[in-house]
């Protein structure tokens, strides 16, 4: 079973344009758990661009599974060990970027990453690291301990023809990989209603995480058949 994570980063954008009350990131999860969403990711950054840690502190309490995605900073560790979400995915973060560009270095600061993973399982949250989907980065995620890898589809997402071919050559061969290390495989960001049939080829995947497009479809339709659509994609998952 392919499970669906929701990313509502997006819905806390359009609440922080005009910094209001409202479209509040709570409501946008309650609604895409009602459809079928197994886990909820919410991102809390450095620059607080869109999730606030008011938005984590509701969400830990009131869904079922938060995935909190986090920079590997002592105050985004401090902030997960206080809100104990189901899991923390350690992304890396630029102020000056767009949204996320790549995958996290885990092999050029292991002793750095490998802290942070042993603190928050220490703590009893599940511990993902958001990866590009290449084999030494793989190793330095088992030497890190971590309980998922996350590999970045971004560059899938982003290209077409032969290079977006050959980049999930790479997704697929990563994945094979990290099954043979033990290390369970999630993928995510910037899949959409059009290129997740590709994504469908990459096996022993658990989790999807899929944000900007759901929440761009639910502006047109609504979070809950946004996610049903989402999910009802998924269904061919035969690995
Ligand atoms: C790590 C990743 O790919 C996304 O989940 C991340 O949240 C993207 O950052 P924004 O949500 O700020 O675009
Ligand atoms: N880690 C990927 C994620 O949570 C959602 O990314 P996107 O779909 O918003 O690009």
């Amino acid at each position: 079973m392919l499970n669906l994570g929701v990313n509502i980063d997006h819905v806390a954008t359009v609440r922080q344009a005009r910094m209001a009350a409202k479209p509040e990131p709570l409501e946008a999860a309650m609604l895409a758990e009602k459809a079928g969403a197994w886990g909820i990711t919410a991102h809390l950054r450095e620059d607080r661009r869109h999730m606030q840690d008011a938005d984590l502190a509701l969400l830990a309490k009131q869904v079922r599974r938060l995935n909190m995605e986090m920079a590997v900073t002592d105050e985004m560790v401090r902030i997960a060990l206080e809100l104990r979400p189901h899991s923390s995915c350690l992304v890396p973060e630029k102020r000056q970027e767009l949204t996320t560009e790549g995958g996290l270095d885990v092999a050029g600061q292991l002793e750095k990453v490998g802290r942070a993973v042993e603190t928050l399982k220490a703590a009893g949250i599940v511990v993902s690291l958001f990866i590009d989907p290449d084999l030494a980065q793989l190793d330095a995620a088992a030497k890190a301990g971590a309980d998922y890898v996350e590999l970045h589809t971004g560059t899938y997402s982003n290209t077409a023809g032969a290079a977006r071919a050959a980049e999930l050559e790479r997704l697929k061969k990563a994945a094979e990989y990290a099954h043979k290390l033990g290390i369970r495989v999630n993928a995510g960001h910037g899949i959409d209603y059009e290129n997740i049939d590709g994504i469908l080829e990459v096996p022993h995947l658990c989790e999807l995480n899929i944000g900007h497009s759901i929440v761009g479809r639910a502006i047109m339709v609504g979070m809950e058949q946004a996610v049903r659509e989402m999910i009802e994609l998924m269904k061919p998952y035969r690995f």
